[in-house]
């Protein structure tokens, strides 16, 4: 199997300053030592240097990142909010709409190496120079709506990647599955009334944007049927993942037929993630992307591409990425049994709860599953 590799060193430098996380800014003067922005490079990096010391890194394809064009930006953004972000990142920098999201010094020139980055592997896929792709690619992209940065997200890396490869490539159908543990709604906008792009968000009920992400908003229009989200109850773990993938997300593909599944691929559903309530383990991550990636080889020849999102457990990012490239490359790499012990039973429910089952059944019901 040929996996390819985003990454660029560009993107460890979006500066996203030393505030006192994303819920605590009116805290800053109250907080010493102060803390860096929830949102900032380390766990990205660690989860590189997991890959690297791991060999799996070796056994990847590079994707080198390019710069996104402002036409392909504005497949899904407005012209406006565009030049908004170029001229706060020329300027004295400023934030997106909800107060968490830094637009610092230079960061709309790693945000376009970040969207083009994704851009670059769905081509790289559908080329076959690859199988499948990974971009560790920051920032993150899955909460920016046409006019408006928020959620740490500046461009909608995937919703973009999704435009390219319609209008560009010329597929037909493309399915975007979000396994962030925050609901996918600047994606869910940016398709909502369109039957040829799939858009699925498996996330924390309600956590955020609050409120966000219903069961039953199922698109509309022309789209009615093709949004599907699985809002899961705090404490959902492997088990409810699983049983949500194999109930919901899966037969949701399978009727789509995509010709391309694109993922958001936040690792913020994981048992130790301060910006999330759920319990999902490395293996359990490793588990979705094994049933992902059996759907893709029956639908799309395996055409995945995965685009990284949130995710910052100091802990468990790195393993829970392993764990998920591993799937992609087919590979087990020698920290694979480390893996495994991690987040162990004892720590937290992993089995599928009665009330989770009774959500996916809910949401079944309203998609016609
Ligand atoms: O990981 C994220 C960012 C979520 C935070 C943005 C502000 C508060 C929660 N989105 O997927
Ligand atoms: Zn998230």
């Amino acid at each position: 199997m040929q996996t390819g590799f985003v990454w660029h060193e560009r993107y460890m430098w979006h500066n996203t300053g030393r505030a006192s996380g994303p819920f605590l800014s009116d805290a800053s003067g109250w907080m010493e030592p102060d803390i860096r922005h929830t949102e900032n490079s380390d766990t990205k990096r660690r989860f590189r240097n997991l890959l690297d010391v791991s060999g799996l890194l070796d056994q990847l394809v590079p994707i080198a990142p390019r710069a996104a064009t402002v036409e392909e930006l504005t497949r899904f953004h407005t012209a406006a909010y565009v030049e908004h972000v170029r001229e706060l990142s020329a300027g004295a920098g400023g934030e997106g709409v909800d107060g968490t999201t830094v637009i610092g010094k230079g960061t709309y020139e790693v945000a376009l190496l970040s969207a083009g980055g994704v851009i670059e592997a769905v081509d790289a896929v559908l080329d076959g120079t690859v199988d499948n792709a990974y971009a560790l690619v920051r920032p993150c992209g899955h909460h920016a709506l046409p006019d408006a940065a928020m959620g740490f997200c500046i461009f909608g890396n995937v919703a973009i990647a999704a435009h390219h490869a319609r209008v560009v490539r010329g597929l037909r159908r493309v399915a975007i599955v979000d396994w962030d543990v925050h609901h996918g709604n600047g994606t869910q906008a940016g398709f909502y009334d369109d039957p040829n792009v799939l858009t699925i968000s498996l996330h924390q009920d309600s956590c955020f944007p609050p409120e966000s992400g219903p069961l039953e908003e199922t698109g509309e229009g022309a789209g009615e049927g093709f949004n599907l989200n699985v809002p899961l109850p705090p404490g959902s773990g492997d088990g409810a993942y699983e049983a949500a993938f194999e109930q919901l997300v899966i037969p949701a593909l399978e009727r789509f037929q995509p010709e391309l599944i694109l993922v958001a691929s936040g690792l913020d559903a994981s048992a130790m993630d301060p910006l999330g309530r759920m319990m999902v383990s490395p293996k359990g991550y490793g588990r979705l992307a094994e049933l992902l990636l059996d759907a893709a080889a029956r639908l799309c020849d395996g055409r995945v591409v995965m685009a990284h999102e949130g995710g910052y457990s100091a802990e468990l990012v790195p393993f829970c990425g392993l764990a998920i490239v591993e799937r992609l490359a087919g590979v087990e790499t020698e920290v694979r049994d480390t893996i495994l012990q991690l987040f162990p039973e004892h720590m937290g429910q992993q089995q599928l709860q009665p009330h989770e089952q009774a959500l996916i059944e809910r949401v079944a019901a309203v998609a016609g599953l």
